[in-house]
């Protein structure tokens, strides 16, 4: 480790998404949070900020509700101590373009590089670089470090990172498959080979992040060989307002019947798809669960077109591992849905990985753990600790 973590310094941890931020000042060895901070329905005029520390909350309603005036309001609600106590700023940042296959300080080449790449993650980007700006106008003399989504699949085959296309989109137009969440399956398969108590470099494993964003990655001795998002984070699973897998001839189709553009299909596919364009009231797995039981139906179709497509795209990942030593799910669903892990395994006996009941009520996000009958691939419950890499990353680079 470096001289800043043997110094005890903390780092300061930002992680913008599309309509959160969540925040975090820990030390980069021990993962110890001195507080935890998460400002939800940024942009909206519902916006809130809290910070939790030691048991105790203070919260505020930021006049700015764009990412940037609640970055500042977090950062206004810490202590002279606490932030004096950080070193370092480590950013998640979703798309690292063609360019970036590692962690990186902040500079104006790479803010700039970073601004280019926008059109790839619209719904995430934006976000990622207000917080950049803010964290640097507010602590002007510490080093700023981007750690990318897309890093940790920078490692999968050219067969796996292309699409079958015209050479020139690859070589001209950098159109390939990137893939996302990868700070998570990167900690989330490490965390799954010592919970199995086998080294890394044996293992065939599949990981599933279900959040609001979903992905599955295939990681072998511990590098992602595939995952489900491709270009930008839309392709693949079904997700909170994201179609995922789709033709692409829909797109011209729908655009000429509802007379808008192509990008304004995607913007659709994007924000009004997923569990909440399939039943129609919401991208919230926890609501939908409730309405399910309650008669709805067409949540009830919403739930299980996820599962579904999960277990489809476990199935198939489980050809790029050669073998399938383990199924690991998590993220905000992932971790605290035992329905939607059920319907998910019970699809995937196919595979011979058999669900145990009272381990999958009993293995939350909270503890975590095995999920499954001995014999056969086994299911895992980790959960993810993205801030924990982006400090660690963030410590060894600044
Ligand atoms: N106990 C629960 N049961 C089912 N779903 C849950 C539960 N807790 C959280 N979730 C779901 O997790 C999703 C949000 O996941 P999260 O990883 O926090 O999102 P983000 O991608 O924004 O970080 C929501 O769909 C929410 O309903
Ligand atoms: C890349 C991505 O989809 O991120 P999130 O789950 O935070 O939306
Ligand atoms: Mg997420």
């Amino acid at each position: 480790m470096t001289a800043l973590s043997d110094a005890g310094g903390h780092v300061l941890v930002v992680n913008a998404g599309s309509s959160s931020v969540k925040l975090a000042v820990l030390d980069p060895v021990s993962g110890r949070r001195a507080l935890t901070g998460l400002a939800e329905r940024v942009g909206t005029q519902d916006a809130s900020v809290r910070i939790d520390r030691d048991g105790e909350r203070s919260t505020s309603t930021p006049d700015d509700v764009s990412h940037a005036g609640v970055i500042e309001a977090l950062l206004a609600l810490m202590t002279g101590d606490e932030r004096s106590s950080i070193t370092a700023v480590g950013h998640r940042v979703v798309h690292g373009g063609p360019t970036y296959s590692s962690s990186v300080v902040v500079d104006d080449v790479v803010r700039a590089d970073l601004e280019a790449l926008t059109p790839l993650a619209p719904l995430h980007l934006p976000g990622n670089l207000a917080g950049i700006d803010a964290t640097t106008a507010a602590l002007p003399d510490l080093p700023q470090v981007a750690v990318f989504d897309t890093a940790f699949h920078r490692t999968m085959p050219a067969y796996a990172a292309q699409y079958a296309v015209p050479r020139s989109w690859r070589d001209d137009l950098d159109v390939r498959r990137y893939g996302f969440h990868g700070t998570s399956h990167r900690y989330v398969s490490g965390a799954a080979a010592e919970l199995l108590g086998r080294p890394p470099g044996e293992l065939g494993l599949v990981t599933l992040h279900l959040g609001n964003g979903c992905s599955a990655a295939a990681v072998r001795g511990g590098r992602s060989v595939d995952t489900t998002m491709g270009f930008t984070p839309l392709e693949g699973l079904v997700m909170g307002s994201r179609s995922g897998d789709i033709d692409p001839g829909v797109i011209p189709y729908v655009a000429e019947r509802l007379g808008v553009d192509a990008a304004e299909v995607v913007r659709r596919l994007n924000t009004e798809s997923g569990l909440l364009g399939v039943s129609g009231t919401s991208n919230d797995m926890r609501t939908l669960l409730e309405a399910a039981a309650a008669g709805d139906e067409d949540a009830a179709l919403a739930v299980e077109l996820f599962c579904y497509r999960a277990a489809k795209h476990v199935a198939a990942l489980s050809v790029a591992l050669g073998r399938l030593d383990a199924v690991v799910f998590t993220g905000g669903i992932g971790e605290n849905s035992a329905p939607v892990r059920a319907a998910v395994l019970a699809r995937l006996s196919v595979l011979g990985v058999h669900l145990d009941a009272e381990a999958n009520h009993a293995n939350g996000a909270t503890t975590g753990g095995r999920i499954s009958t001995p014999g056969g691939p086994v299911a895992l419950v980790v959960p993810t600790d993205e801030e924990l890499l982006i400090a660690r990353d963030t410590a060894d680079l600044a």
